[in-house]
């Protein structure tokens, strides 16, 4: 039996524009004879199950995936639960496209088309949480409740200043929450007012780090004063971010989250609502097969 080309298209990514690649590389997937495999999806949820479900159920060649990091959040997660590797080919449409400037993934449709086409992988390593991939980042504290205001099409209107603008008219309500950080060998109790934790030294397509290193990096603002967020934002705008003097910065392989005082938290991960704090979350090297130039 020929293994199948699985084609998934998130026609909410960047400006919409993934529909139109999508009839694009079915185009291109046809005339060299493949029959590409599609399937309705309406959320993020539902794309996960029906993806999972394909990946059980069918010989699956490969998945070429269009769109930007919470569309390749959807197939990482739903290779997470299936339990297979299969190479994913990125065709990046979304806002910002983190993963694909990390690995150098054409940002213009018809060349990603002819990486994914040419053939060449590599593996590369992603985060998990509980069972959610992490694919850039995962926040919370005050800033997830910022992300959380800003709507998609907010985005798309007025680009990533939105943030910024929601975080200023946030300030108020700003509270930190008290975290236990621990694994086997270490344990750290910290008032979180934002902890941020990437998977590379790039977040929002900007580096933000002087280096990246094989895991997480996680990067925390324990207390919240505006003369902090001068000094934190200069740092972050300079890609020198640990050089700042007012956060607590680590890079690790493994790490549990636990709230204290019953607090409930919710994280977000690559810009959507993820699972409820505790959590654990991990490094998961060599996890995912991806098309590269
Ligand atoms: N199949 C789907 N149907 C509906 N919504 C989806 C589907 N897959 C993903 N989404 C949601 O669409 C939203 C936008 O997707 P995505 O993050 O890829 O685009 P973006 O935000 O423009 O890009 P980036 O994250 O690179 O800035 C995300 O919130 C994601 O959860």
């Amino acid at each position: 039996m020929k293994k199948l080309t699985v084609l998934f298209f998130n026609p909410r990514a960047g400006d919409g524009a993934a529909q139109k690649i999508a009839v694009e590389v079915k185009t291109r997937l046809v005339q060299r004879g493949e029959t590409p495999y599609q399937f309705d999806s309406t959320t993020k949820a539902e794309a996960v199950k029906k993806l999972r479900e394909t990946l059980a159920k069918k010989q699956i060649a490969r998945i070429i995936c269009i769109g930007g990091d919470g569309t390749l959040n959807v197939v990482a997660t739903a290779l997470i639960h299936a339990r297979v590797q299969v190479p994913v080919g990125l065709i990046p449409a979304g806002t910002v496209n983190n993963f694909a400037k990390k690995w150098k993934i054409p940002l213009e449709a018809k060349k990603a088309i002819e990486v994914v086409l040419s053939g060449k992988q590599r593996l590369v390593d992603i985060g998990v949480c509980n069972e959610t991939a992490i694919i850039s980042s995962l926040v919370f504290g005050s800033l997830a409740d910022i992300s959380n205001d800003v709507k998609q099409k907010q985005k798309q209107k007025f680009g990533l200043g939105i943030y910024g603008l929601s975080a200023v008219k946030n300030l108020s309500k700003s509270r930190s929450y008290k975290a236990l950080f621990f694994n086997d060998s270490f344990s750290l109790y910290a008032k979180v007012w934002v902890c941020l934790i990437t998977t590379s030294n790039y977040i929002g397509g900007r580096q933000y780090l002087e280096k990246t290193y094989n895991g997480l990096h996680i990067t925390m603002l324990n207390n919240m004063k505006i003369s902090k967020l001068l000094n934190y934002g200069f740092f972050a705008l300079t890609g020198n971010l640990r050089r700042s003097t007012t956060l607590t910065s680590f890079d690790i392989k493994k790490v549990i989250i636990r709230p204290e005082d019953g607090q409930t938290m919710v994280v977000r991960i690559d810009g959507d609502e993820g699972p409820m704090l505790p959590a654990k979350i991990s490094w998961l090297h060599h996890f995912m097969k991806i098309y590269v130039k």
